[in-house]
């Protein structure tokens, strides 16, 4: 895996990178949320748009991202909207997601986009949609934004192979960083998910994000010099998946390791 620069941070190497999601429902709240990590230790801050209750105004989310940016000039800035299947808030049409993607890279305000792999590809182990993803790679890329292609399952860990396979096919379709967050329902179900992370680490050209979601998962949010994970989420207060740690405990244990 090649490490992946994005202005000062480097993501891929030495101790994994921190991102803090921000879940504020109106625009007071998400920026009163922002102010508050000045103290916090991270790298990127996650706007969870998908809570926002203006979210499919365009204007009021371009307004919200530059509020944002000036807020926190020497953090990434990750935009995210989670849609419902993949266990975010609201449930739009796969057409008005693809439009908030576009609007928010078109700006040129966020240094990062997360873009669910499987948009647009119905049932389980489907098979991505290069068609759909592609114009959103292109419009991200030409406007200074990376990519993160992602895959959420809330309910189950896949097999071992199918996790890598995931990461993998990420990885062939231009991702910048290829993420996977799945639930454990046993300890081998975490192991699983290491294992696959650590393969993906060392075979693929882009760096990996992974998680294990829950109390079982913990291990797996801190884990990340081990594995190779570049990224782990924690909380400056609401959490935005069970298993976060709070920030400043999630730098120590990382700094520790
Ligand atoms: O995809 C992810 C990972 C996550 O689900 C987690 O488990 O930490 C948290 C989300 O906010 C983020 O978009």
């Amino acid at each position: 895996m090649k490490p992946l620069t994005i202005k000062n941070t480097v993501l891929g190497d030495g101790i994994p990178k921190i991102c803090i999601p921000v879940t504020g429902r109106d625009e007071a709240s998400i920026l009163r949320a922002a102010g508050e990590l000045k103290t916090l230790p991270h790298d990127i801050v996650e706007w969870r748009a998908d809570y926002f209750d203006q979210v499919t105004d365009q204007s009021r989310v371009l307004h919200v991202l530059g509020a944002l940016k000036e807020l926190l000039p020497d953090s990434l800035l990750l935009f995210t909207f989670r849609t419902h299947r993949e266990g975010g808030v609201k449930e739009l049409s796969t057409e008005a997601y693809l439009e908030i993607c576009k609007n928010a890279v078109t700006s040129g305000l966020p240094d990062l986009l997360d873009l669910e792999f499987f948009t647009g590809a119905s049932g389980e182990n489907a098979e991505a949609c290069p068609s759909v993803l592609n114009p959103v790679l292109s419009l991200a890329h030409a406007n200074g934004c990376c990519v993160i292609l992602s895959s959420h399952d809330f309910h189950k860990t896949p097999p071992e192979e199918e996790l890598f396979r995931r990461l993998s096919c990420m990885d062939a379709a231009g991702a910048d960083i290829a993420k996977l967050a799945v639930m454990p329902r046993s300890e081998t179900d975490v192991l699983h998910l290491l294992s696959a992370t650590r393969r993906a680490a060392d075979l693929l050209s882009c760096p990996v994000i992974t998680m294990s979601m829950g109390r079982l998962g913990v291990i797996s949010r801190i884990s990340g010099r081990l594995t190779g994970s570049c990224l782990t989420f924690g909380t400056a207060g609401e959490a935005s998946a069970p298993g976060q740690l709070p920030a400043k405990k999630l730098k120590k244990i990382l700094e520790t390791l």
